[in-house]
């Protein structure tokens, strides 16, 4: 810091007032010539002074800025391996386990432990140990900058797609077209349908499409975990996701926080109802043509409060059906592109045999069709392999998951 200048002493002569007149007339211009001089150096002082307040100033907006990017880049969650010498520490970062040695600040490294959680930035920088109530926030909303799920990865729902693409990427891509029309976008996406049928690669693939950052909390987490919390949680969601514009804000489970409402009036079903009050209320305070969609999942339409599905709300119903054959067929195909898949195994037969099965379990049999290649020390994968998996699938679940006839979608 540079020391201020000090301040020039005030001017004075004594003038004798019996002096004559030109001799005193000399003596005052003498005296305005001194004053005339104070007066200059106090005027560079005082520009100079406000040059250092414009510095300062910079650097305060400066500061506030990295500040900024420090906060909003702090997005992934690790847990502290090992703390080594020198400041630096080992991360397990969570999602992909990858390990990472990185650097911790000597603001923080006396905080820091192993087993701790830390979030880090992009450069696994760690930012901060995350105390037990940001770990629960942190833990209960899941945040992808840009999900690897793209629509060529999603089979047999050739029309959900479009119909997703329609009411949620083009707002965001295209805002425009719904301001020169003059009409609103659809504020909400409700996908409904049976489990494993490809809703939360829906929502992945769009914000993948739109570059939008994809940002994931479970109904019934919402519910089950952060008791009393849900509505604030609600609100930090939203809050998240303005952050992070373009945003795609996921709701899975959605029925966990709006179901019809009961009779019943213990404590918790009036949490359950304040969450989804927040969520309601958040979404009719909202900008539909703004750069935030959202979408909501539920396998149990049945169960869901009319009151959400409102204009204004979740004004577009999506349903997410199980795939039919040739839909099976695609999802086989997609989930075999990376397998050594040998010459004859016949994806059409395969479709035909799986009758019934959503996506998810399609993909658990080409895995356990793998399996048996492996266990018969073969690089490829036979039809016979797939057949075998798939007795197997059967016999295991012979009473459930299978048959998809015990859920309620509408
Ligand atoms: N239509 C599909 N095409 C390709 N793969 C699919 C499809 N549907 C599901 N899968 C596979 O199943 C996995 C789970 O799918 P996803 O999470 O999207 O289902 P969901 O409908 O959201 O299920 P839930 O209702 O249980 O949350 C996906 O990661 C993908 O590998």
């Amino acid at each position: 810091m540079s020391r201020s200048p000090s301040i020039p002493d005030r001017p004075h002569r004594d003038i004798d007032p019996d002096l004559p007149d030109d001799e005193r007339l000399e003596a005052l211009r003498g005296h305005f010539a001194d004053l005339a001089e104070v007066n200059e150096q106090l005027t560079e002082q005082l520009e100079e002074a406000e040059q250092r307040r414009q510095d300062l100033r910079d650097r305060v907006e400066r500061v506030e800025r990295e500040n900024e990017t420090l906060k909003s880049s702090s997005l992934y969650i690790a847990t502290v391996e090992d703390v080594l010498e020198n400041d630096e520490v080992i991360v397990k970062q969570h999602g992909n386990n990858q390990e990472v040695l990185t650097d911790v600040s000597p603001r923080i490294v006396e905080e820091v432990d192993p087993g701790d959680r830390v979030a880090v930035n992009d450069s696994f920088a760690i930012q901060t140990v995350l105390n037990a109530e940001t770990d629960a926030r942190a833990q209960s909303m899941e945040i992808t900058e840009k999900p690897e799920v793209t629509y060529a990865d999603i089979g047999g729902i050739d029309e959900q797609v479009l119909e997703v693409r329609e009411a949620v990427e083009q707002p965001l891509a295209e805002p425009e077209l719904f301001h020169e029309v003059g009409i609103e976008p659809p504020s909400g996406v409700l996908l409904y349908g049976p489990p494993g049928t490809g809703k939360t690669m829906l929502a992945k693939a769009v914000a993948n499409e739109t570059d939008a950052t994809f940002i994931k909390m479970a109904g019934s987490e919402l519910v089950r975990k952060f008791i009393g919390e849900g509505s604030r949680l609600v609100r930090d969601l939203f809050e998240m996701a303005r952050e992070r514009e373009p945003a795609i804000i996921f709701i899975d489970e959605i029925d966990a926080i709006a179901t019809t409402r009961t009779e019943s009036k213990t404590s918790g079903d009036a949490e359950v109802q304040r969450t989804m009050m927040q969520l309601l209320s958040e979404m009719d305070g909202f900008e539909a043509r703004g750069e935030i969609r959202i979408i909501a999942a539920t396998n149990r339409f049945d169960m869901l409060d009319r009151a959400i599905l409102r204009p204004g709300r979740f004004d577009r119903l999506i349903e997410v059906p199980e795939a039919d054959r040739d839909g099976r067929e695609q999802i086989l195909e997609i989930h075999t592109r990376n397998m050594n898949v040998a010459d004859g195994v016949d994806f059409g037969d395969l479709a035909d045999d799986t009758d019934g099965y959503s996506g998810a379990e399609i993909e658990s049999l080409t895995t356990e069709a793998g399996m048996f290649a492996i266990r018969n020390d073969r690089e490829q994968v036979t039809h016979q392999d797939f057949v075998e998996a798939l007795e197997k699938i059967e016999k295991d679940d012979s009473s459930e998951v299978i048959s998809s006839a015990g859920y309620f979608y509408q």
